[in-house]
């Protein structure tokens, strides 16, 4: 069996505190660890002190294969998640066929395999284009191995669909992910409606689209007993939703992206679509309340939500824009660097965020630790350089981002899914 030897890196431990270690990896498995092997390999990477962490998680991403392969690709996609320190993610249903069958989801999976760099596991929508009533076979979609169901993109608009949906996805035992949006409530809005919707001019989408169909879905997911998915979930109302539903024994998890605990509405310079997605950016008040939410456990985990656009796609004024962002290249480095360098937050939080707890709420196969027998996904990060983000360095065919420009630090050294070396940075 191949074996790589990575040398002298930086592991972080359950309580925090740091410690150096070798890690021999044969095949697709830890299997020694000291701090200083002293052994053949087929391979050597020198860590160089830097971190060395379980490859990260991301239970939300876009990948547009097939139907939008000019916005990104499975290959692409995939590249990009490497780059970010990723390996594993969930590729959300809204391509073109949509998984809503067996076959397009088994067409589907076998083209993430055969693209894809990290492991990737595939959502099947709840309907027939993420908007028909009637919902699909989720037993038939399930036993084909779907991770979970979602219509993401598409709010699931009547309360019967949702409690079909949810009674499905109890028989199956499998997730139902949401994304909470009450059309009757957005008229045509394109950002946060609020004051800075009105200084910039621009249709308002009122914050109650999202928190009303939340509460809808939490009563419901109480009667069935479904595991309810919040996906990027971003104003303060939802957050004190899910935080009583918790306490009311609701098996409820809930995501937050990047761009919800970074920036907020008052971030938007003005008619700049790299600030255009669905949720939008909410009012300072939110973006403390999904803080506040994901350090208390109300919210579980970070999601990207990468979602590329083209260009020309994104080069319109906010109304004409595609909605998205891309994230999946910047993450880590981002919440790396906002939350965890001035000490607002651990290391060992963000991993938990990144890692531990999307794999659980998701039953994924994917490793929590760097430990002897663990499968050797792992992703090895630059803690002390700084780097200023580019759009010509991405992965991604995307270059949609409001952070371009930004200086950060955390940038990904190397990535190895199943002990290869899927991604490493040019010395
Ligand atoms: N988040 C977005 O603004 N856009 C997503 C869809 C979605 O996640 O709802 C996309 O597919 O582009
Ligand atoms: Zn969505
Ligand atoms: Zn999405």
């Amino acid at each position: 069996m191949e074996t790589l030897l990575i040398k002298n890196a930086q592991v972080v431990r359950a309580d925090n505190q740091l410690s150096q270690t070798d890690v021999l990896i044969r095949g697709n498995k830890i299997s020694e660890m000291a701090p200083k092997l002293v052994v053949k390999a087929d391979r050597v990477l020198d860590a160089g002190g830097h971190l060395l962490t379980p490859g990260l998680v991301d239970v939300h991403v876009h990948f547009r294969e097939p139907g939008f392969e000019y916005k990104e690709t499975i290959h692409t996609g995939s590249q990009a998640a490497a780059r970010g320190g990723f390996t594993t993610v969930l590729a959300m249903p809204n391509v073109k066929p949509v998984p809503s069958t067996e076959q397009t989801l088994r067409n589907l999976q076998a083209r993430n395999v055969k693209e894809g760099i990290v492991h990737i596991e595939q959502y099947a929508a709840i309907s027939a284009n993420l908007t028909d009533p009637k919902i699909n076979d989720l037993k038939k979609l399930a036993a084909a191995g779907a991770i979970a169901f979602t219509n993401d993109g598409k709010g699931v608009q009547t309360a019967a669909t949702m409690k079909d949906a949810m009674q499905a996805a109890v028989a199956v035992d499998r997730p139902l992910v949401a994304h909470v949006e009450d059309d009757s409530l957005i008229k045509g809005g394109v950002m946060n409606a609020g004051k800075r919707a009105a200084e910039l001019g621009l249709p308002g989408m009122d914050p109650l689209a999202e928190s009303a169909q939340l509460a809808r879905d939490l009563v419901l997911a109480k009667v069935t007993g479904v595991h309810y998915h919040v996906a990027h979930l971003s104003t303060a109302e939802s957050v004190a939703l899910v935080r009583m539903a918790k306490q009311a024994g609701v098996k409820v998890t809930a995501e937050v992206s990047p761009h919800h605990l970074l920036l907020d509405e008052t971030a938007i310079d003005g008619d700049n679509a790299m600030f255009k997605m669905n949720p939008p950016l909410r009012t300072p008040a939110d973006r403390s309340a999904v803080l506040a939410g994901l350090l208390d456990g109300t919210i579980d985990m970070v999601a990207t939500d990468h979602a590329p656009h083209s260009k020309e796609e994104k080069d319109r004024s906010f109304v004409g824009a595609a909605f998205g962002i891309t994230g999946i290249e910047t993450s880590f480095q981002l919440l790396y660097t906002h939350l965890v360098r001035p000490g607002l937050v651990t290391l060992a939080q963000l991993l938990s965020w990144m890692v531990t707890k999307p794999v659980a709420a998701f039953k994924l196969s994917a490793p929590t630790k760097v430990a002897v027998g663990e499968r050797a996904d792992l992703a090895l990060f630059d803690l002390d350089q700084a780097h200023t983000i580019s759009a010509d360095e991405f992965a991604s065919k995307g270059q949609n981002t409001p952070f371009i420009g930004q200086t950060v630090y955390g940038q990904t050294l190397a990535t190895i899914v199943d002990g290869k070396l899927v991604y490493q940075t040019q010395a």
